[in-house]
């Protein structure tokens, strides 16, 4: 299909500019013979995608210019295409390889599709949010581009979603606030450790994968969480929100950067030995009328059905959902919220296999108290076909908000309350400070996106389809299509 070519230039066959197809070469170039070299996308194994390049020889130079821009013009009407991007590469991600996987593999097929580009190598955390909320002259641009993990694809997010809502006035620290969905799509070449978030919308991680899908202006829309503490922002989350291991995971792994991606399985390790549960309640508002649930053993996939329709749900059906509030109070190994699968190459199925990329809800799970061998059986799952929901101590919820508030951290009304109903304000102060005795610690973090969070009781809202990527969501192996053939257009 036209849509799936990069781009189409003519060469003479005489001058040799061009490598010849080796099938032509019988044909003695004539005078006035000219060559047309077509660049396309071509589907390899796992969702993989490579640039291909054919080239045709014709008789007429007059008919090969006409076929030339012919399709040029074609390929500049989809409406799709970017043009001009900005570029953040952050150099530290990841195995350091960020600048060097741009230059050598993405940089060049950009300039062929005849994309310009503008190029910042980040020189500090925080640098890319920063210059996109303040610096950044957006109109110039249509979409971003971000190479790094999902640290860095996080800093894009915030960047841009914050400069969005100021721009549109809204106020992104009310909980309640609805956000305006940001213009500029996004586009994430891996370079990072986990990737989750390229790996669950492309179904691979492969930075020429990821710059195909962004030459062809692919676009995926996709929820966002904002987290809040009383009515203070904190941070969004595209992928993972988790409090107890994954928190735990995370602030054990930031001491051991220098190890690169491995520092998660050593930190993970360590975390699963140490075995910490943590109090807590948990408050959500379930999701209701919408399409799916976390356990139908469905999956997200290009053009999914269901994000479809619970997208466009979404809006008016709000109001029946509240009121419909639950709490579940007790001791948990693990609290986390998958807005998406979090499907990454240490577990192809992910957190929660079943969950939507844009359907407007978040996956609440709940991991109780249980045996290290329990718990184990439970992580396990997540890299074989069984179900780890389906465990007595595991539950799951697809909802639209919810609140944690870690057992010693009671606000001052209850804490007020403890007092006058029982005399028990010094207790509290004690436990404060020295819940559980001082065996084990009170409090995890939560691990948001990678980050750790400055606050442990917070308030979480799923924002429906807040932005879009550069992707299509994963694709369904087509059996009968033969993908190897340009001219099928
Ligand atoms: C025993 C094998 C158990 C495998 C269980 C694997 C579950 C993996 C689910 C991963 C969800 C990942 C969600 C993604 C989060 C990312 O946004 C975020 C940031 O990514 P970035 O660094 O690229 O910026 N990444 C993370 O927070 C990393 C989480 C990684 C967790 C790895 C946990 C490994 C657990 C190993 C347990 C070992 C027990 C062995 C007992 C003998
Ligand atoms: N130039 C830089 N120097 C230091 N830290 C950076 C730089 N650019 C980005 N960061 C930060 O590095 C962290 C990790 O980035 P990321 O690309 O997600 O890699 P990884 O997947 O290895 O964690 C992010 O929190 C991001 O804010
Ligand atoms: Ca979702």
């Amino acid at each position: 299909a036209v849509s799936e070519i990069v781009a189409v230039t003519q060469g003479d066959a005489a001058s040799g500019r061009h490598r010849n197809d080796g099938r032509w070469q019988k044909m003695s170039p004539r005078t006035e013979e000219v060559q047309e070299h077509m660049s396309y996308v071509e589907r390899t194994r796992q969702h993989r995608w490579r640039c291909s390049e054919v080239t045709f020889q014709c008789p007429e130079g007059a008919l090969c210019r006409l076929w030339v821009s012919s399709i040029t013009e074609q390929l500049q009407a989809l409406a799709g295409r970017p043009k001009r991007l900005l570029v953040y590469i952050n150099p530290f991600g990841g195995k350091q390889q960020g600048r060097r996987v741009y230059e050598q593999k993405v940089s060049p097929l950009f300039a062929r599709a005849g994309i310009a580009t503008h190029v910042i190598v980040t020189e500090y955390a925080n640098h890319a949010r920063d210059h996109l909320r303040t610096q950044a002259e957006l109109d110039d641009f249509d979409g971003v581009v971000c190479v790094g993990g999902d640290g860095m694809f996080s800093e894009v997010v915030h960047g841009l979603v914050w400069r969005t809502q100021s721009d549109a006035g809204v106020d992104h620290h009310s909980p309640e606030a609805e956000l305006q969905p940001c213009r500029l799509r996004i586009g994430i070449i891996p370079a990072g450790s986990t990737d989750c978030i390229c790996f669950a919308t492309v179904g691979t991680n492969d930075p020429v994968t990821s710059a195909l899908h962004i030459i062809v202006g692919d676009s995926q829309p996709m929820d966002v969480c904002s987290v809040h503490h009383n009515n203070t922002f904190l941070r969004y989350s595209i992928s993972l929100l988790g409090y107890g291991f994954y928190g735990d995971v995370l602030t054990d792994s930031e001491r051991k950067r220098w190890m690169g991606p491995a520092r998660y399985d050593f930190s993970g390790l360590k975390t699963f030995l140490t075995h910490h549960y943590y109090e807590g309640t948990v408050s959500y508002l379930p999701a209701r009328g919408i399409m799916g649930n976390p356990r139908d053993r469905t999956k997200c996939r290009a053009g999914c059905l269901v994000c479809q329709h619970n997208g466009r749900l979404h809006q008016e059906q709000r109001a029946e959902c509240d009121g419909e509030w639950r709490t579940v109070r007790g001791k948990f190994l693990a609290i986390n919220a998958a807005s998406m699968s979090c499907a990454c190459p240490r577990s192809p199925k992910g957190l929660s296999p079943a969950a939507h990329l844009a359907d407007g809800t978040t996956d609440l799970i709940l991991v109780r108290k249980c045996s290290r061998l329990d718990f184990l059986r439970h992580l396990l799952r997540h890299t074989s076909k069984d179900d780890q929901f389906d465990l007595a101590f595991v539950d799951v919820h697809r909802v639209r908000r919810f609140r944690f508030t870690p057992r010693y951290c009671q606000s001052d009304s209850e804490l007020e309350l403890d007092l006058r109903e029982n005399g028990k304000r010094l207790f509290s102060q004690i436990c404060r400070d020295h819940p559980a005795c001082g065996c084990a610690p009170a409090y995890s973090s939560w691990n948001c996106d990678g980050e750790i969070l400055t606050h442990t009781a917070i308030e979480v809202g799923v924002h429906c389809q807040l932005i879009r990527l550069f992707a299509r969501g994963i694709e369904e192996p087509a059996v009968f299509e033969d993908f190897t053939n340009p001219c099928a257009i």
